[in-house]
């Protein structure tokens, strides 16, 4: 699908966007340049998927958009604001209210429910009733399907299920932003094809904004779109991805033998 001039669509808002984004890990003649100038915005209420070989800065590129790691130059930005204008208290802020994370190890806390894990990052914010919707609460518990186990103990889940109440603890605070690294590379591909469909649900029943990093064409075909990554640059993007045309896609960065 193409954009002309003449469409009425509104300009859609970017949830998280970097621009001319280079980072250089290291120095002299063993400095690597992770990301090459990459500018990329990740719209709002979407599902988009990161994708590329390894080492093509994938890694990089989410955790300097999410605040977890800094540029070397150029910009990142969660919605309006512009990280490197916070200090770190403030950054620490922005990461706890309004960005969301997953993992490929799911971090639950082994001692405490279902129930507790989902809204432990609510709990540390200081329980404030401001930013706790238990409405929303009750309504994300649907989503992931975790109704029937929230007195258990991540110990007594499936990894799929772990996994699963990961992403209902991401989105508990609501956040302008989840970012997923890898999020089902401890799963068995049933349990992934779960956890990615739930993630895709999420975004579509709520509005909710989705990045993911995955180097598996399979997972990125559950997204609305793909950016692909190769060398620290960004070489492509795609809307309506399928598993096969990703993998195409792919193909074209393998290096011959
Ligand atoms: N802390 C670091 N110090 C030095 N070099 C790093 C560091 N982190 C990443 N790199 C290098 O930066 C480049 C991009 O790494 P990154 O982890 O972002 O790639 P990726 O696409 O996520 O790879 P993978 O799919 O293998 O996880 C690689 O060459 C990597 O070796």
């Amino acid at each position: 699908m193409t954009t002309s001039a003449t469409t009425t669509t509104t300009p859609t808002r970017t949830a998280a966007r970097v621009v001319d984004a280079v980072k250089v890990y290291g120095s002299g003649d063993t400095s690597v340049r992770a990301l090459d100038r990459v500018s990329v915005g990740f719209p709002a209420g979407r599902f988009t998927a990161i994708m590329g070989p390894s080492g093509s800065g994938k890694s990089t590129l989410m955790h300097c958009a999410a605040g977890l790691d800094t540029l070397t130059s150029g910009t990142a930005h969660i919605g309006d604001t512009e990280l490197s204008t916070l200090d770190d208290r403030r950054l620490t802020l922005l990461r706890r209210d309004r960005v969301g994370f997953v993992f490929q190890a799911y971090n639950l806390v082994p001692t405490l429910t279902v129930a507790e894990n989902i809204t432990l990052p609510l709990d540390l914010a200081g329980g404030k009733g401001d930013i706790r919707d238990d409405e929303w609460i009750d309504a994300l518990i649907d989503v992931v399907g975790l109704r029937g186990r929230l007195h258990h103990r991540p110990s007594e889940l499936s990894g799929g299920q772990q996994q699963r109440v990961a992403v209902a603890r991401a989105f508990a605070g609501q956040p302008d932003v989840v970012f997923a690294d890898e999020p089902t590379g401890n799963l068995d591909s049933r349990s992934g094809e779960e956890v990615l469909g739930l993630l895709g649900r999420t975004v579509r029943q709520t509005a909710r904004t989705v990045v993911m990093v995955t180097h598996d064409p399979v997972a990125a075909a559950h997204a609305d779109e793909v950016v692909f990554l190769a060398d620290g640059r960004l070489v492509d993007r795609m809307t309506s991805p399928t598993a096969d045309k990703v993998l195409d896609r792919m193909k074209a960065f393998e290096v011959p033998s």
